[in-house]
């Protein structure tokens, strides 16, 4: 029994001083680290703490929400997360530097905003996820699932971003503020375009093209239009809390310390600047600026017999003439269409998931 308490004690002086040290140098990735796991009950008791003109409070380990006293208008809710993926720290360390200036007062947040560090415990062992793949259990999907911790920071994530959409928890009434949703990735190939964004499939409502200009402005001008509803974190937020979603995908995994942060500059810019509601002097949207393509479809993996017939070397944006078989299954996948490129092949994925994205080059 003294054992167990002073081990309870031990960690929370640990995470304690941690939080103390946040506070100062709005360093979050170093306060997200050491709490994998999530926090107990104890560690939670009061996590809020003032900024200039905003109150900032840590929800989870990896999960912190701005609020500015006054709101700026037109009223914007907006999530930026990163590390839904463990192994992709480009987004990581652009969420961590956005913190550190905000913290140290360096930029003041003038609309309610949600920072995510996705998937802590594979982040601590540089794998895309440890157990399960996180980014395919939004929606629900994660009840479909045995437990493993996926499945439960997947029902985590969802609530944190529910009641921040609802304004649960938040000095202000909901209104009818706009929502927005960025979640920063890096892809495991090389990409004929280097950055891209899925726009997640948007049903009967319109591509908008005010976000395709502030896309440009983030330094993506190539542009997925999605085909279909998924278990991703943006789609999640899209259908359910229509935001303005986009999964964006910034360059190419690399480790903590091999990212070149000046790659992610407009990015980085941008989402400051939004967050601050800076004027973004956004140009008006014109398609000859951009790489936009429509999605055919996926290739699924069926059975454990599955081949891609794609090199370890190809880039994301490959492109193939009408009739390659590429990939052979209980169902092959042969392309139909004249430059069908190929995105995210992945062989390595499980039964019934996508393996790779197939798109065609279209304009709005
Ligand atoms: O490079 C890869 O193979 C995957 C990079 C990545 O994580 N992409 C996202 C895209 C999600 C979407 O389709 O919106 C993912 O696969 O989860
Ligand atoms: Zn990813």
């Amino acid at each position: 029994m003294t054992t167990n308490t002073s081990l309870i004690d031990a960690a929370s002086v640990e995470f304690t001083e941690a939080f103390n040290a946040f506070k100062e140098t709005g360093d979050f990735l170093a306060l997200t680290q050491p709490f994998e796991q999530g926090l107990t009950n104890q560690e939670n008791a009061d996590l809020m703490f003032s900024l200039e003109q905003a109150t900032a409070k840590l929800l989870d380990t990896g999960v912190l929400v701005i609020e500015p006293n006054e709101l700026a208008q037109p009223l914007k809710n907006i999530v930026i997360s990163s590390g839904i993926h463990g192994n992709e720290t480009a987004p990581i360390e652009i969420v961590n530097q956005m913190l550190k200036d905000i913290v140290q007062g360096q930029r003041k947040v003038a609309h309610r905003t949600l920072f995510i560090i996705g998937n802590p415990v594979s982040m601590n062992i540089s794998k895309r996820f440890s157990v399960e793949n996180l980014n395919r259990l939004f929606c629900g999907k994660y009840k479909d699932i045995a437990p493993c911790y996926e499945k439960e920071r997947a029902e985590k994530l969802e609530s944190y971003v529910r009641n921040f959409f609802n304004h649960v928890g938040s000095n202000f009434a909901p209104n009818a503020a706009t929502t927005y949703h960025y979640d920063l990735h890096t892809a495991i190939r090389p990409s004929k375009h280097e950055k891209f964004a899925i726009y997640p499939y948007q049903g009967d409502k319109p591509w908008d093209k005010e976000q395709l200009a502030f896309m440009r402005a983030c330094g993506v001008n190539t542009i997925l239009f999605g085909h279909a509803p998924s278990g991703t974190f943006s789609y999640y937020s899209s259908a359910n809390f229509s935001a303005h979603a986009f999964t964006v995908e910034l360059g190419k995994v690399r480790g903590f310390g091999e990212n070149d942060m000046s790659k992610f500059a407009d990015a980085y810019n941008t989402l400051s600047a939004f967050v601050s509601n800076e004027d973004l002097k956004l140009k008006a949207f014109d398609n000859a600026d951009f790489n936009l393509f429509k999605v055919l479809g996926d290739i699924t993996k069926y059975t454990d017999n599955f081949k891609l017939n794609v090199a370890d070397d190809v880039s994301n944006f490959t492109d193939y003439p009408a009739g390659t078989l590429l990939a052979e299954d209980e169902q092959n996948y042969q392309t139909s269409h004249e430059g069908e490129s190929i995105v995210f092949p992945n062989a390595n994925v499980g039964i019934n998931q996508r393996a790779a994205l197939m798109v065609i080059p279209c304009q709005l």
